[in-house]
């Protein structure tokens, strides 16, 4: 582990946190979630070399301050530590080109669906992980879930550099999927029922910019009450819910539409993508193989 540091002697900090100043971390694939785990690695003091393809990308990078490049063997080449934000069908053309290129490093992917076993077979020595963070990092509150191999030896270096986004919850590999269902696409899903609600508040008469405050406040008041009290959801539903009084008409009218089915099958059928994902890629790195004439 000291030698992915450099020679600064200091590696290990009070609580067991890394000088994560002393490193150098490449992101392949810096588009929207990787340009927020720049910035969140970035703002913990790593040095951020960060890839894309186009032009253009590259050139926002640069101006938001990050090393920036097209040349993804020169960005694994120079970091210890790679990460992987590509979208999942791009890995295979970004495999093929780093594959050789990263053997003895820790290299994390947050790509949905990937298996470590796809990613072992395409980036061969490297010691691989799989994350999925989500939006919130970008206000350094992502629950970011953590796959590590076992035997990993730079387990603590990659929970200390995934807390600069939030939270880190290590898992078992057969959960990631569940994982990037529930907390990965998150945001979207909660946005969606944010949206929903601040319809409903214009249909009662609510001034926009009040509607939005109302919603907002509401739902971060309430994560913040189920998080800091020992209360069941349910049980908070209930102390809101007065007998014969308002909340139990609204709540009548969200079983009657069948709100939580809703949302239990949407949670199944994106953990059901995850894994079709696997297999769809799987194919794809095999054709790719076969194409190159390999045997
Ligand atoms: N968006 C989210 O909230 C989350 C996404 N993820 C995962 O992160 C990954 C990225 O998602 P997202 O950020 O939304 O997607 P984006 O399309 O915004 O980002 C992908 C980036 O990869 C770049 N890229 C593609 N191929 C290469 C290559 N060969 N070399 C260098 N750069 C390349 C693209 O560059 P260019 O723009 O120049 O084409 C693009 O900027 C996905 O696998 C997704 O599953 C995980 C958690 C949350
Ligand atoms: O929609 C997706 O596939 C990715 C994974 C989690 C969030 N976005």
């Amino acid at each position: 582990m000291q030698s992915l540091l450099g020679h600064q002697p200091a590696l290990v900090l009070k609580g067991c946190r890394f000088r994560l100043s002393n490193l150098t971390v490449a992101i392949l694939g810096a588009g929207k979630i990787g340009s927020i785990m720049a910035r969140s690695f970035s703002d913990c003091g790593i040095h951020v070399i960060a890839t894309a393809r186009s032009r253009e990308r590259i050139e926002k990078l640069r101006m938001q301050g990050f090393e920036a490049t097209s040349d993804n063997v020169y960005a694994v080449e120079k970091a210890s530590v790679v990460f992987i934000s590509v979208k999942p069908y791009q890995y295979p053309a970004l495999a093929w080109q780093i594959g050789g290129h990263v053997s003895g490093k820790p290299v994390v992917s947050v790509m949905a669906g990937i298996p470590l076993r796809v990613l072992r077979k395409t980036l061969p020595g490297a010691e691989v992980y799989r994350a999925m963070p989500n939006l919130n990092a970008a206000v350094k509150r992502s629950a970011t879930g953590l796959v590590a191999p076992s035997n990993a030896q730079y387990k603590e270096l990659i929970k200390s550099i995934l807390s600069c986004m939030g939270s880190v919850y290590e898992l078992p590999e057969q959960l990631i999927d569940a994982w990037t269902a529930v907390a990965g696409s998150g945001p979207a899903i909660i946005a969606e029922f944010i949206d929903s609600m601040i319809l409903a508040a214009l249909a009662v008469g609510i001034p926009r910019d009040l509607a939005y405050d109302a919603v907002l406040e509401s739902i971060i008041g309430t994560a913040e009450y189920l998080r800091t009290r020992p209360v069941h959801p349910a049980q908070l539903r209930d102390e809101v819910t007065t007998p014969g009084g308002t909340t139990i008409m609204a709540l009548k009218i969200i079983e009657g539409k069948g709100m939580k089915s809703a949302l239990i099958d949407a949670v199944e059928k994106a953990t059901a993508r995850a894994r079709k994902l696997a297999r769809e890629i799987e194919e794809r790195i095999e054709e790719q193989h076969e194409n190159s004439g390999a045997s």
